[in-house]
């Protein structure tokens, strides 16, 4: 009962606090049209008391309170509806936008590489849409249970006995709630299979992977997978299914033999002389109420608890995320710098892994230099980038910001001094006024500044095909879709919004782009770079395979099983002859051929 109480508690707070009027109008309505339910019974026995006795005024007073209680019935409950269905849209809307801002407010994003935070955001999106019903079902249940009190009261009234009738009630209330428990614990139990098999029809059905999947055919291969992981899925939720058929069955079970025996008892009574014909017909329409009554409550009890499970999820998420929320206070990043950025014994290890990916980097980046990190798939170049960035706090050592530490700077502030593209960027579906300005939304989408950043990224040409305001991706019907270099291309510009960047960051340009393209880029960030560091003094830190892009870098720095093994100019790895001088030699050889 807690939780269902919590859960109300909740959803109530926040209807009242998005429209007052309308939840007070749909609850005073449906608790009028509950009132009216016990009223049916009272008044079908008075009509039939009053024909008993050969009282037709009294019948014909019974029969207009029975007309008016059944009408009263069915128009409150209609009207009701109305008004709290566009309240329950409402609080739907409201737990969306706040997942949104949970689940990208924490200070890192640790969370979001924990396989089990992803099991309980999934789960999440699917409890925030159950909400609408949830606000509904609760008002419903608050009309259900004066209803029942009202049915049970009158009852008592004619013998205590029938009390037994209530106590049978609670019974399939109780047997109800632990089968949805035990059904709710084997839903989470299957999360993990359940986004499985969304990501798997994604794969399948999206236009982005739908080209590649065809042409290798896999289409086939993905549907297997499907079937096996469904096959699982269902034989678990069918077994849990039956559980939870079984024990409500049974709670139902021992409330019809209670109910049949409440008739009986009427009757007895009336056999005895201490109840009127009115009285059994009271006492049965009262008590088929109250089975319906039961059955519905019971009903909407399951929504509501269910709901109750997801909205803990969402407390506890929320208490989480205030835990790491991003803290406001922390020192300001130097409004420019010409000592530029220095790592000291840099280690880092991913939440749940069992080794470090970055194990005691020290490195000095001056201010106003461009620096290209190297190394082999898995070395480790994404993850620095992702520290430097502050995506993530060092789990050792630290980054030294004009010789602040990182740990005590503001991470908001030191978000709005990195400018950073990365490999995995994302492809915003929107205007590409607004795929662009979202970059720095203080320049509040200004043609100028959009202008200005489409430029920087040698991606004007792209503006003037699709127009500031033509809309992007194929989520729309007059959007258009880019090739990868064109997203690529967008989302650079979108990085080039922030203005006086501190670190600008590039994490394998080159994937979507051909070699030439990849240096136009290239070419483009060292020239924002030079800008910037005439003015701040930033660093700009690329990550690229493509040796002929690297060789113009001021530092090259190569990275090996995530400690630096060799660093300096192009010129000086050439001449030491080392992992870089190898892997020049290799690149070479191959554009020889
Ligand atoms: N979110 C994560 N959780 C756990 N381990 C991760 C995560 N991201 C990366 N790793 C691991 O960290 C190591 C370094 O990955 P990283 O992406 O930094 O390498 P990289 O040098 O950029 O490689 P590539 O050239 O292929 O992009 C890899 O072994 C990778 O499996």
């Amino acid at each position: 009962m807690r939780d269902v109480l919590f859960c109300l508690r909740r959803l109530f707070a926040i209807a009242w606090a998005l429209d007052r009027r309308r939840f007070a109008t749909g609850a005073t309505l449906l608790l009028l049209g509950a009132v009216a339910t016990p009223v049916v019974g009272l008044a079908a026995g008075g009509v039939v008391d009053g024909v008993d006795a050969g009282a037709p005024r009294s019948a014909t007073a019974w029969g207009v309170t029975l007309a008016v209680a059944l009408a009263g019935e069915l128009m409150l409950a209609h009207f009701a509806h109305l008004y709290y269905f566009e309240l329950a849209e409402l609080t739907e809307e409201r737990l969306n936008r706040d997942l949104v801002r949970l689940v990208n407010g924490s200070a890192h994003l640790d969370r979001s590489d924990d396989p089990a935070h992803a099991d309980r955001v999934d789960l999440l999106r699917q409890d925030v849409l159950q909400m609408r019903e949830t606000v509904q079902s609760g008002l419903q249940l608050g009309a259900t249970a004066v209803q029942v009190l009202l049915t049970a009261a009158v009852l008592v009234t004619l013998s205590p006995w029938f009390l037994l009738l209530i106590a049978a009630a609670v019974v399939p209330v109780v047997a109800g709630r632990r089968a949805e428990t035990q059904f709710q614990e084997t839903r989470e139990a299957q999360s993990t299979t359940t986004r499985g098999v969304r990501h798997l029809r994604r794969l399948a059905t999206s236009p982005g992977s739908q080209k590649e999947i065809r042409l290798s055919g896999g289409g086939d291969y993905l549907l297997r997978r499907q079937r096996d992981l469904l096959g699982g899925y269902r034989s678990a939720m069918a077994r849990a299914d039956r559980r939870y058929a079984l024990r409500r069955g049974l709670g139902q079970l021992a409330f019809g033999v209670a109910y049949v025996g409440a008739v009986v008892w009427a009757f007895e009574l009336v056999r005895q002389g201490r109840a009127s014909a009115g009285d059994v017909v009271l006492t049965v329409v009262l008590a088929t109420q109250l089975a319906t009554q039961m059955a519905t409550g019971i009903e909407l009890l399951g929504t509501v608890h269910r709901a109750a499970a997801g909205l803990r999820r969402f407390a506890a998420l929320e208490a989480e995320q205030t835990a790491e929320a991003l803290p406001t206070a922390g020192l300001p990043p130097a409004a420019a710098t010409d000592r530029g950025l220095r790592l000291e014994g840099l280690r880092f290890r991913y939440p749940g892994a069992d080794e470090d990916t970055l194990r005691g980097i020290d490195l000095d980046l001056p201010g106003g230099t461009s620096v290209a990190v190297v190394g082999e798939n898995g070395a480790g170049k994404s993850t620095l980038l992702k520290l430097l960035t502050g995506l993530y706090p060092p789990t050792g050592g630290r980054i030294l910001v004009g010789g602040t530490d990182l740990a005590e700077v503001a991470p908001d502030a030191w978000r709005e001094r990195t400018a950073a593209l990365h490999q995995d960027f994302a492809r915003v579906e929107l205007g590409l006024r607004e795929s662009v300005g979202i970059g720095h939304l203080p320049a509040g989408f200004a043609h100028e500044a959009v202008g200005a950043a489409l430029d920087r990224a040698r991606a004007d040409g792209l503006g003037e095909q699709v127009g500031l305001d033509g809309v992007l991706g194929t989520g729309y019907a007059d959007g258009r879709d880019l090739s990868g270099g064109q997203w690529q291309a967008v989302g650079f510009a979108r990085t080039l919004m922030r203005p006086d960047p501190l670190l600008l960051v590039l994490d394998e340009p080159g994937s979507a782009l051909d070699a030439l393209a990849e240096q136009r880029l290239v070419d483009a960030y060292q020239e924002t770079a030079r800008e910037v560091a005439a003015t701040v003094g930033g660093v700009t830190v690329f990550v690229t395979h493509r040796l002929s892009t690297v060789q113009l870098a001021d530092h090259i720095v190569v990275l090996e099983g995530g400690r630096v093994v060799e660093q300096g100019t192009h010129g000086q790895l050439l001449v030491a002859g080392g992992r870089y001088a190898d892997l020049w030699g290799l690149q070479a050889r191959a554009y020889a051929r």
